[in-house]
């Protein structure tokens, strides 16, 4: 359970605790993901924007946490056309919105509702239902749009949709409804980021690297599915290529190439994990001819190798 304080960094820590940002304000399901996952093991930031928490991984700050998917609203594309490396972990929170105003407040007085875009989206029902008439703004986080209600004077008329936790960390705010979603049931996931592909991570029984997942970018330009000499290369031949486990793939425009080509993040996760880093017994590398199993990352770096050889071009995002 998040702890109350809306500002972790003022508070002493070990030198030694690594810094970790987050979309802030405290408050935010980013922060509740994050403290659940590393509680008093690392020292807390807070980013205003998803690319300002991207942008402050550095030597200084180690960890960051970006929202990746909703179960209701989808991918959080903005996360996805920043990932570079080094993804290290993934946690999910169970997200409950509720609409929050400014105390003796009724739903008559909202003419607004501000919130993450996140948040908007996934109460949509509700708010067409409830609110049909009031303008939906977008800001930088849930608890950013707690904070504009709690501390603007001219916020008389706006509701924000965050979590409960805002009730604890802004004045004068109450809620008017709780579970406000468009499903009961509602998980947001996040990747962690790290400076560092073999930085220990804080609060993990292992080194929390190379179990059995991996996010790797394919890049298929549109140019080389279409000319005549070539081959084409489909990103179903590149997946073939790739030769692992796609658990999901996600499609972005690629800004880099000619229009509509495409970039795909793929996440893999190993079909036969083991506890000893070594894939099942199937899977064998030949080095300086003595045969061993390969490890997980291993085979990555073997897959991604294929992808290069059918034309493709693959980057690994992170091994965790
Ligand atoms: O704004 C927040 O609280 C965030 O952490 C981003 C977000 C918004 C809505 C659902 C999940 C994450």
């Amino acid at each position: 359970m998040l702890r109350p304080s809306p500002n972790h960094d003022n508070e002493p820590k070990s030198q030694s605790h690594p810094v970790l940002t987050f979309l802030g304000p405290a408050g935010t399901y980013s922060h509740q993901a994050a403290y659940d996952r590393f509680a008093e093991a690392v020292h807390y930031r807070t980013g205003n924007t998803i690319s300002d928490v991207f942008h402050s991984v550095s030597p200084t700050v180690q960890l960051a946490l970006l929202p990746q998917e909703n179960s209701i609203f989808g991918v959080v594309t903005e996360t996805y056309d920043l990932l570079q490396k080094w993804i290290r972990g993934a946690v999910t929170l169970s997200i409950q919105h509720c609409l929050v105003v400014q105390r003796g407040k009724t739903l008559r007085d909202i003419k607004k509702v501000l919130s993450h875009e996140q948040a908007l989206g996934q109460c949509k029902q509700f708010i067409a239902t409830h609110l049909p008439a009031a303008r939906l703004v977008s800001v930088a986080s849930t608890a950013a749009a707690a904070q504009i209600v709690s501390t603007q004077s001219d916020a008389a008329d706006c509701a924000a949709i965050c979590s409960k936790v805002c009730l604890q960390l802004f004045a004068d705010l109450e809620i008017l409804h709780e579970g406000i979603q468009n499903e009961q049931q509602n998980s947001t996931r996040f990747y962690i980021l790290s400076n560092h592909p073999s930085l220990p991570l804080p609060n993990t029984p292992y080194d929390g690297h190379g179990k059995g997942n991996a996010l790797i970018r394919l890049g298929v330009h549109k140019s080389e599915t279409r000319t005549p000499q070539s081959s084409p290369v489909a990103v179903t031949d590149l997946l073939a290529a790739l030769g692992l486990p796609a658990v999901r793939i996600d499609r972005r425009p690629s800004a880099q190439h000619e229009l509509f080509s495409s970039v795909y993040f793929v996440e893999v996760a190993d079909d036969e994990r083991s506890d000893d880093f070594q894939s099942s017994s199937s899977h064998y590398s030949s080095k300086d001819g003595v045969i061993k199993p390969s490890s997980w990352k291993e085979r990555i770096v073997d897959s991604i190798a294929r992808v290069a050889e059918r034309g493709g071009r693959a980057d690994l995002l992170g091994i965790w």
